[in-house]
């Protein structure tokens, strides 16, 4: 890590720090770890669980200290096993994993960052490998295996009958046998972007999407001698194909095409959207349900977007904000009022419609004691009912649900504020969960000396309740230094407990680990972020229309320095992405209140990030641009450099695809002009997710040195 030689150095800070004006005796922290970063971070992390459509088989991608790897299980012993091997931190993530449906083969997308904004002309490389890998489909027999590589690509979806996988490349659809058995071909040639593909349920046709561009048509592909069936074509963009079960309809999202006068930047309007349902012989189309014309109706962005199923008894299922919360909604084929499925105050997410498409599990932030809405449980719904059933309450957090094809199991992915996630399993209809695979976590896991994060609800200056979750070990006596943390996203919810996402699970560890040497950390849900309604999910003025939500952060600062246990000069602030973003707007507009920060490839300039579009050679212009590139200036970083004061630490891959790297070259290069003290971390060639597990860890002891330094007068890093 380099120090910019602008100004005092971090032990002189420290130094002025701790001789200012007399603080009852201050808490040395820092060298007294009961666990190190490499235990807490040791924890295997279970994603992509997903079940076969018969039988009861699931599989899930463990990633182990960077070692991914696909393992399955099965009834009735639910033995986990391991089905690959690969063995290095490779930086290569699984994705796509999905299960035959007879249960014999298991397919998975190995390489690239799926979390990414947008694409590199070259494949993702963070070991900086001079033949970089590729992204690619692979398969393995679920009874075990040498896996094999199908083809290049992505996207795979394995037929209904078993034996060939459908997916993507060079925006075109290809075919291969699900055993590799002969190379893979492309199915058809046709104007646009093709991907999405979608067997029919006979496994005899293909539904995809074409994106043209500004629109977007629904293709039906049947054989090389039949003509494509477009559905319904029109000017609109038409996603999401789902085919009824008998396989004579499919249900699809239609939304305008992009294009007409600019509309205003700074204002929030509705985007609309609609579900169609269409003849697959014919390929007519005709109007089941549009959303209201309300910013709540506008298209949904929680987890899965609209969740468009097509359920048993006639039946098609949606989710909607329309009542104020990411809701599920069940209307009738041939149309009529949809009928809520789950009503409450609660966030649905993780949405699986079981086998027999007469269920709906999902994850949601409700049950019965009132810090549910910060956590995550299971829920399941009869998709004709509403009478949602809340089937895991307690302290605990479950996510990811998915039901075996014999409808006897829900397999799902279980944490505790203690626990990491693993995966389990519980009956269809209710019980006790059945921990898998507890013995990937290793045995000096330091589970016993994590804390319980305690719920903090305080009001932003304009009265927004805000929820938090406080890290504070006991027994540490005098004042501390203290540190808020601010997720990315950024629709976000950070909880009580490990988080389901890796990114966020990585937070949470660091966070214990700094609460362990004493640290009090603070974890705020600020507005923008998801879990507590639309409004709040979609707040006025925010970001680079005005950074309204900064108002949370700074409070969060100010909730800090109110506790006795805090030594007010000592406030740190941390966090990457979205969560980088507002910790330079906090360390340049308030060092008075933030006296260190670390900023994790954070958006410092919208109107670099912002203006591309904005600042396009058109004629037309959006009618308030002009004002909208001024409050995009005033609600960036960069605009308040000459009030920053406070150190920083700036830490970037410089393979971003989701925040431009240059984005931290710019600030660091304003901050030296400015004499403000600051260190940088560069990470080559790893990307937003930091792909690889030595890189986070570098990432996380970086950070939690820097704050020993400022705070600390440590001279070493952190064990
Ligand atoms: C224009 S800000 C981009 C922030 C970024 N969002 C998506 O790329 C981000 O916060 N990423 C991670 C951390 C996340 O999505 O949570």
């Amino acid at each position: 890590m380099r120090e910019r030689d602008s100004g005092l150095s971090l032990f002189a800070i420290a130094l002025l720090i701790a001789v200012q004006a007399p603080i009852p005796a201050i808490a040395q922290i820092g060298s007294t770890a009961i666990f190190s970063l490499e235990q807490v971070r040791s924890y295997p992390f279970p994603n992509e669980l997903v079940a076969s459509s018969t039988g009861a088989r699931i599989a899930w991608a463990f990633n182990e200290q960077g070692r991914r790897n696909v393992w399955v299980a099965e009834a009735p012993d639910w033995r986990a096993r391991k089905l690959t091997n690969y063995e290095t931190d490779d930086g290569q993530e699984i994705s796509s994993l999905s299960i035959s449906p007879d249960g014999r083969w298991v397919v998975y997308v190995r390489g690239g960052d799926h979390g990414a904004n947008w694409d590199d002309s070259l494949p993702v490389n963070p070991t900086s490998s001079p033949v970089p890998p590729k992204v690619a489909i692979w398969s393995v027999p679920f009874a075990g295996g040498e896996p094999k590589m199908l083809a290049e690509g992505d996207e795979p979806v394995i037929s209904p009958r078993g034996d060939q996988v459908a997916f993507v490349r060079d925006r075109a659809i290809w075919v291969v046998p699900i055993d590799g058995s002969a190379p893979a071909r492309k199915l058809f040639t046709a104007r646009g972007d093709n991907g999405s593909p979608v067997w029919s349920p006979d496994g005899d046709r293909l539904a995809f999407v074409s994106n043209r561009g500004d629109h977007s048509f629904i293709g039906i592909y049947t054989d090389e001698r039949t003509p494509i069936l477009w559905i319904a074509p029109s000017t609109s963009r038409d996603t999401h194909p789902r085919w009824s079960p008998d396989g004579k309809r499919i249900a699809f999202i239609r939304r305008p095409g992009t294009g007409g006068p600019p509309e205003p930047i700074l204002e929030q309007r509705p985007n609309r959207w609609a579900i169609w349902t269409a003849d697959v012989i014919t390929g007519e189309a005709r109007l089941l349900w549009e959303s209201p014309n309300a910013l709540r109706g506008s298209f949904p962005t929680t987890d899965g977007g609209p969740n468009l199923h097509w359920a048993a008894g006639g039946r098609i299922i949606f989710l909607s904000y329309m009542d104020g919360w990411p809701h599920l909604y069940s209307i009738p084929e041939a149309g009529g009022e949809p009928l809520l499925l789950t009503p409450g105050r609660y966030m649905a997410e993780h949405i699986s419609l079981t086998p027999d498409k007469r269920f709906l599990v999902f994850a949601a932030n409700t049950g019965p004691d009132p810090d549910d809405i910060d956590r995550r449980h299971i829920v399941r719904v009869p998709v004709d009912r509403a009478a949602p059933e809340v089937l895991t309450p307690g302290t605990g957090l479950e996510w990811s649900p998915v039901v075996t094809g014999d409808m006897q199991t829900i397999a799902l992915i279980s944490a505790t504020a203690q626990r990491p996630p693993l995966p389990a399993v519980m009956p269809f209809n209710g019980g006790s969960a059945r921990l898998l695979a507890e013995d990937r976590l290793p045995q000096d896991f330091p589970a016993k000396q994590l804390v319980t994060p305690k719920k903090i609800v305080y009001r932003a200056p304009d009265g927004l309740e805000i929820h938090a979750q406080l890290f504070m070990k006991e027994g540490v006596s005098g004042r501390r230094p203290a540190i808020v943390y601010v997720h990315g996203g950024p629709p976000r919810q950070m909880l009580l407990g490990w988080h389901y996402s890796d990114y966020y699970a990585n937070a949470y560890a660091l966070n214990q680990y700094l609460a362990s040497r004493g640290y009090i950390v603070l974890s705020v849900n600020y507005r923008l972020g998801i879990g507590y309604g639309y409004e709040f999910h979609n707040p006025p003025r925010a970001g680079s229309r005005g950074a309204s939500e900064y108002q949370d952060i700074k409070a969060a600062g100010e909730y800090l320095r109110s506790l006795p246990e805090v030594d007010p000069r000592r406030i740190g602030i941390y966090g990457g992405s979205y969560g980088g973003y507002l910790t330079a707007l906090a360390l340049a507009r308030d060092s008075s209140l933030f006296a260190a920060g670390v900023d994790i490839h954070g958006v410092h300039d919208w109107t670099g990030e912002r203006a591309r579009p904005l600042l396009e050679p058109r004629v037309e212009k959006a009618p308030d641009l002009d004002e909208a590139l001024r409050v995009a200036w005033a609600s960036s970083p960069v605009s308040s450099v000459a009030t920053w004061r406070s150190p920083v630490l700036l830490i970037h891959g410089d393979d971003d695809r989701n925040v431009r790297f240059s984005q931290t070259v710019d600030l660091i290069r304003r901050l030296e002009k400015a004499g403000v003290k600051c260190e940088e971390l560069v990470i080559p060639d790893d990307t937003h997710h930091f792909m690889r597990y030595a890189n986070w860890l570098k990432v996380d002891k970086a950070t939690a040195a820097f704050f020993d330094r400022v705070f600390m007068g440590t001279q070493g890093g952190s064990r």
